[in-house]
């Protein structure tokens, strides 16, 4: 396991939807259309939710990789790049951190 797995999926998710395969779970989200990629999102996002509030690790974990793969058929399905999500946290984790050192400067002079 390494953290390119998303950029993997992503890819396999673009790969579904120029190379329709039958039995594949991603051509038919294509098939349905963006209303039903969104409304599986939301559902995704309330089970996570209800997952943990219910405090069980291992089905929030579930959760939250459907969750992830399903915004990833969003973006693909949005024509939206993965590295444009990743560059914005990215750039705020640089940003969020320049704050946070400046603070601790501010706070040491
Ligand atoms: N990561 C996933 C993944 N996570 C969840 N799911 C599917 O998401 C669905 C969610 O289950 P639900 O019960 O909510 O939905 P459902 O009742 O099956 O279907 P709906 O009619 O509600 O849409 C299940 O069918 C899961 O198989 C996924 N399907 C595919 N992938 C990845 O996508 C790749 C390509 O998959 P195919 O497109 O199926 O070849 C796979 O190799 C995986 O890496």
């Amino acid at each position: 396991m390494n953290d390119e797995v998303l950029k993997r999926l992503y890819q396999v998710v673009l790969d579904r939807r120029a190379n329709p395969q039958e039995g594949s779970y991603t051509c038919y989200l294509f098939d349905k259309g963006v209303d039903k990629i969104l409304k599986k999102v939301g559902e995704e996002c309330a089970e996570t939710i209800i997952a943990a509030k219910n405090g069980v690790q291992e089905d929030t974990v579930n959760e939250c990789s459907d969750l992830l793969y399903h915004l990833m058929v969003l973006l693909a399905a949005q024509n939206i790049p993965l590295d444009a999500v990743l560059s914005e946290l990215d750039r705020r984790s640089a940003k969020i951190g320049n704050l946070k050192q400046m603070r601790v400067t501010d706070h040491n002079t």
